[in-house]
């Protein structure tokens, strides 16, 4: 059974990573933070609340930061709408917020627990990740992994360059990406691969009840928004990726790689500068060989979609029995 704590800012589709992470029996989770990303914190909030009375779970809900940590805010406002959740109706919260900052929660929870149990799974902007390392460095070696939706090494989706997570708050990705902790980096190159297909819609529509239908307003929405801006097919399911592989890791194939957070570039601001271990080894600065380069962290590339759909559908199927 793996423990982790969801970092999110929901966001239509951390909805169906906190479906994942509280439907399949392999995962403990222990908590669930939020973040200023795909709207302002107190919607992220709302919405998270929301989505775990929708799915008739209760777990500690510690609301984050509200903003980045050095940067302008940017939200995704055109991709998730006003609400941060437009599409589904969503509940008033059945339970109450826990009282501590999220970076507390974080703190607490992971000193709170054996060292290298629990694994940190952050679906939006870096920031609490980011202020809990500075805050208390001890859980850099105590944690037992990061598994961070963000990041690109082909092309971005806020920017050519970027993807939203870690643009959003570049210095908290680079704080995060450069501590000496372990790393999978699960990208866009991945996460585009995760579509809601209409076989899958099918699946979810067939299991019936009120969090099918919550679940597939969410894609409903997300295809009138998605589609149109990044040409996607079907709603990507980005940050669900993450939990999938800790139920299964074999849901993708990794590379290890050694990543550097753009936090200076005019245009490229946020971009995720992949150097694969399988490249032969590119440096980042031309070959100085003075510069050593050990490949530590860990790149999604090649997503199984039939293991991730069969997933959804068992999560989904046992939130549904046990409402
Ligand atoms: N266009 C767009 C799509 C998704 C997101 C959010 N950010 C990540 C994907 O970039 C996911 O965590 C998702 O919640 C932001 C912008
Ligand atoms: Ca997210």
């Amino acid at each position: 059974m793996d423990k982790i704590i969801l970092d999110c800012d929901p966001g239509h589709d951390d909805a169906i990573a906190i479906l994942l992470a509280a439907g399949n029996p392999n995962i403990d989770l222990l908590g669930i933070t939020t973040v200023s990303g795909n709207h302002n914190v107190e919607n992220t909030t709302r919405n998270a609340l929301a989505v775990c009375t929708a799915y008739g779970i209760k777990v500690p809900v510690a609301k984050g930061s509200p903003g980045p940590l050095i940067s302008d805010q940017v939200l995704a406002v055109e991709i998730h709408g006003d609400t941060g959740l437009d599409g589904p109706v969503l509940p008033p919260a059945s339970f109450e917020l826990d009282k501590r900052h999220a970076v507390d929660f974080i703190i607490d929870t992971v000193m709170a627990h054996e060292p290298k149990t629990i694994t940190l799974v952050p679906v939006g902007p870096y920031t609490n990740i980011a202020l809990a390392i500075r805050k208390d460095p001890r859980i850099i070696g105590r944690v037992k992994r990061v598994v961070a939706m963000g990041g690109a090494y082909t092309r971005g989706n806020i920017t050519p360059a970027a993807e939203f997570n870690v643009y959003a708050d570049a210095e908290a990705a680079d704080v995060v990406f450069r501590a000496d902790w372990d790393v999978t980096m699960v990208g866009l190159d991945l996460t585009h691969q995760a579509l809601a297909t209409p076989d899958l819609q099918n699946r979810v529509r067939a299991v019936g009840g009120p969090i099918a239908r919550f679940i597939l307003d969410i894609w409903e929405f997300i295809a009138t928004t998605h589609g149109g801006l990044l040409q996607i097919e079907y709603p990507a399911i980005h940050d669900a990726c993450c939990v999938a592989a800790m139920i299964d890791p074999t849901v993708f194939t990794t590379e290890k790689a050694d990543i550097r957070v753009e936090i200076a570039g005019r245009w490229t601001k946020g971009m995720t500068v992949c150097n694969f271990e399988k490249m032969g080894g590119m440096h980042h600065f031309g070959g100085t060989a003075s510069e050593q380069v050990d490949f530590r962290h860990t790149v999604a590339m090649k997503l199984d979609h039939p293991k991730f759909c069969d997933l959804i559908v068992d999560a989904l199927e046992r939130l549904t029995k046990s409402k």
